[in-house]
């Protein structure tokens, strides 16, 4: 099939090569003409994915008009905050050009102001006439990884249901394996809030921390993205899976991960601005905790990691009383707010 990709980041990068590795014509398209040259040239992507040599047939280009025209399924590879400029643009184009494309996008997190997971900015922006399905691919895949064919399975869910067995039959192969799931929020609110998580693990590693601290906050942090999720109408088995759970752990134990490097930059004492700056690549956590935050104002959720995080990222609480009010918060059992939401919404998804 004819695909192209959005943006030339890390992740867009790697899905090149799995997709030219499947037989697929792959083109991509850049807004900087230095990386786009790169890969035409010497086929590499240096400032997103070092050391890596990319399919010489991956082809890019700054002008979106051709990249758009090339293809039949178009992967959305930007940060949550280039989606919805990005999606209006595509939706002008593909109006002209009178053609309707397939959408997957991967990117990981919220929008801000408007607390929309990436699906539905896309489908605010774009219409019937242009996209046939709007799906997601998310799950513990670090683009370094996945571009070094390291094995790999992700998760794919949509709006309609109908775009996913195409998405599953592109991108698998041997070292890529893509489950298709029926809970489109799960999958997209488990990959945006496990940025949270990292980031705060992050901090806690480099300040020190043990491994008993970092196992708490995974575990709890879990609660609360599962929490929410349920709150928003998501299928609580999916936090126990790739997009839950297999996401929370490879973000928030690898130093491979942007948001859990972010973390240990801002216990080394860098600002949250010099740590952005620094990473040089998107650290999604940032917003998202912002984004997540007020959700769980906004739906009655307890989120104590998120809202402990919000305080220390934006109202410069220091890291000692962020940790004392997460520890000496008020006895609780281990199971308070999650037993009800879970029974009641499991009997919603395994009704017939
Ligand atoms: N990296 C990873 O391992 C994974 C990332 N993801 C998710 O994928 C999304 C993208 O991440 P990733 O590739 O890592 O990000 P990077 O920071 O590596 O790259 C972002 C890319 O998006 C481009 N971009 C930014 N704004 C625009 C815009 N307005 N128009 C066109 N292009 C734009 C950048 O272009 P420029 O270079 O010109 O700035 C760059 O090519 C994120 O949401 C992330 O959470 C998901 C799974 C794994
Ligand atoms: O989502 C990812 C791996 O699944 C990448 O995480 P980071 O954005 O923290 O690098």
């Amino acid at each position: 099939m004819n695909i192209s990709i959005l943006g030339t980041g890390s992740f867009g990068t790697s899905l090149s090569m799995v997709l030219d590795d499947n037989g697929h014509s792959v083109m991509m398209y850049g807004r900087s003409n230095e990386t786009v040259d790169e890969i035409n040239t010497n086929h590499t992507n240096s400032r997103y994915l070092e050391n890596i040599k990319i399919n010489p047939s991956v082809k890019a280009s700054t002008d979106f008009e051709e990249v758009v025209r090339h293809a039949d399924i178009i992967v959305i590879a930007v940060p949550v905050k280039a989606v919805r400029a990005v999606s209006r643009e595509l939706e002008k184009i593909l109006l002209l050009q009178n053609r309707k494309v397939l959408i997957v996008h991967v990117a990981k997190g919220l929008e801000l102001g408007t607390h929309l997971r990436v699906s539905e900015i896309i489908n605010e922006e774009m219409s019937d006439q242009t996209a046939s399905d709007i799906c997601v691919l998310s799950g513990p895949s670090h683009a370094e990884e996945v571009a070094l064919k390291s094995p790999t399975t992700v998760s794919t869910a949509s709006i309609k249901n109908e775009g996913v067995k195409t998405i599953q039959d592109v991108f698998m192969n041997e070292n890529f394996r893509v489950y298709v799931n029926e809970d489109l929020v799960g999958v997209e609110i488990g990959g945006a809030l496990k940025n949270i998580i990292a980031l705060a693990i992050g901090t806690l590693h480099g300040l020190g921390f043990g491994d008993n601290a970092k196992a708490a906050t995974i575990t709890r942090g879990l609660h609360e993205i599962a929490r929410l999720g349920v709150k928003m109408g998501a299928n609580p088995l999916t936090f126990l899976g790739l997009t839950g759970m297999g996401d929370l752990i490879v973000t928030a134990t690898s130093e491979h991960s942007r948001n859990f490097r972010c973390g240990i930059m801002l216990a080394e004492g860098l600002t949250l601005p010099e740590a952005e700056e620094k990473m040089g690549m998107v650290v999604e956590g940032v917003n998202t905790t912002k984004a997540a935050y007020e959700l769980s104002d906004q739906y009655g959720v307890e989120m104590p990691i998120t809202k402990v995080l919000y305080q220390y990222l934006f109202h410069d609480i220091s890291e000692q009383e962020a940790f004392s009010k997460l520890m000496q918060r008020e006895k609780k059992s281990e199971t308070d707010g999650l037993k009800d939401l879970l029974e009641n919404q499991l009997k919603d998804w395994t009704r017939e």
